[in-house]
């Protein structure tokens, strides 16, 4: 772990945005809406008018990751027609498989919650439970599901503190109207309806994928995608007072055979000189991961812009 217990305390973070005070125009210093992106997403930010970057490196708390297709940076900008809404992305979230302590990997969503950050989109690359989301599909998130938060791994633990609520509900974790917004938008870009679909996210802590057992009883348990983040985002957010679109980006096929090829019939076939087909060996790759994100980029950049922009009309 890079750090037991991040500081959160306000005059800490304020302290970042005095920081960002010296570095950006006044009309970016506000931001209304965050964006974290996911492995291969950085690229939802490439459209944002009078850009500025900040590495987390020129901030205080910030972690780095170390994770290809991630980058180290906040970015600023304007998106959205007129004058704009003004944003913030995370180009490149912290991981706890990376080391990073959980107060680490939220800390980012803490400090766009003071600056002012209301609506929050959180994205992610996933693996798909669900024959019915194939490789491709953005998944719009409406519950989830923690193994690491049932089991005393959540980035709410702790003594309580005087500005949230000590027992947060998660019922309504998921924005109803930021997931309107998401599929008025979805409709006003003509997308198909195969496109974007709705599911529920099982966190692991990663950075193993899952063996084909773990995700049978993933699905057995209700989730339809899964990952290796965000959660601890939502929950920061949400204990933050901000409100939460997720978006999963179907990467692969979590591998679930129904039954497996016995080894000894397959021997057995072979012997009897009537062999079996060869059995499909598949495995998924962080390569595989980034190459469906960049396949997808423009989809999810034009999907996650429209909503903000709905965001901003109130729809
Ligand atoms: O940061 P996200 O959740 O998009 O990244 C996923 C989960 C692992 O970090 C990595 C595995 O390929 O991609
Ligand atoms: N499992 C966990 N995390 C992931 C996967 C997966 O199959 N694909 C992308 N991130």
């Amino acid at each position: 772990m890079t750090d037991l217990q991040q500081d959160t305390s306000l005059e800490f973070i304020a302290s970042n945005i005095d920081i960002l005070g010296t570095l950006l125009p006044e009309q970016l210093l506000k931001p209304q809406v965050g964006i974290v992106c996911g492995s291969g997403l950085s690229t939802l930010a490439a459209s944002f008018r009078e850009r500025v970057e900040v590495p987390y490196s020129s901030l205080k708390g910030f972690g780095t990751s170390t994770v290809p297709g991630h980058k180290s940076a906040l970015a600023f900008g304007l998106l959205g027609p007129a004058d704009g809404v003004p944003v913030v992305a995370m180009l490149g979230r912290f991981h706890a498989y990376e080391g990073h302590s959980l107060s680490t990997v939220v800390y980012p969503v803490r400090v766009m919650a003071r600056l002012g950050v209301k609506n929050l989109i959180i994205t992610n690359a996933a693996g798909s439970l669900d024959p019915g989301l194939p490789v491709g599909t953005i998944v719009s998130i409406r519950d989830h599901l923690a193994l690491p938060n049932l089991t005393g791994f959540n980035p709410l633990l702790g003594p309580a503190k005087p500005q949230y609520p000590r027992f947060l509900p998660l019922s309504t974790a998921y924005s109803h109207s930021l997931r309107r917004a998401l599929f008025h938008a979805a409709h006003q870009l003509a997308l198909p309806a195969s496109a974007v679909g709705e599911g529920t996210y099982a966190w692991v802590s990663g950075p193993t994928y899952e063996s084909p057992a773990e995700g049978r009883f993933l699905r057995a348990a209700g989730a339809s995608v899964v990952g290796m983040s965000t959660v601890p985002e939502v929950l920061a957010a949400r204990e933050e007072g901000v409100e939460v679109c997720v978006l999963s980006l179907v990467t692969n096929f979590v591998v679930i055979p129904d039954r497996y090829r016995s080894v000894r019939e397959e021997v057995d076939a072979e012997l009897a000189g009537t062999p079996l087909p060869p059995s499909p060996q598949v495995e998924v790759s962080h390569e595989e991961v980034l190459a469906i994100g960049k396949e997808k980029s423009e989809v999810m950049r034009a999907l996650v812009e429209k909503t903000i922009e709905l965001i901003g009309k109130g729809v």
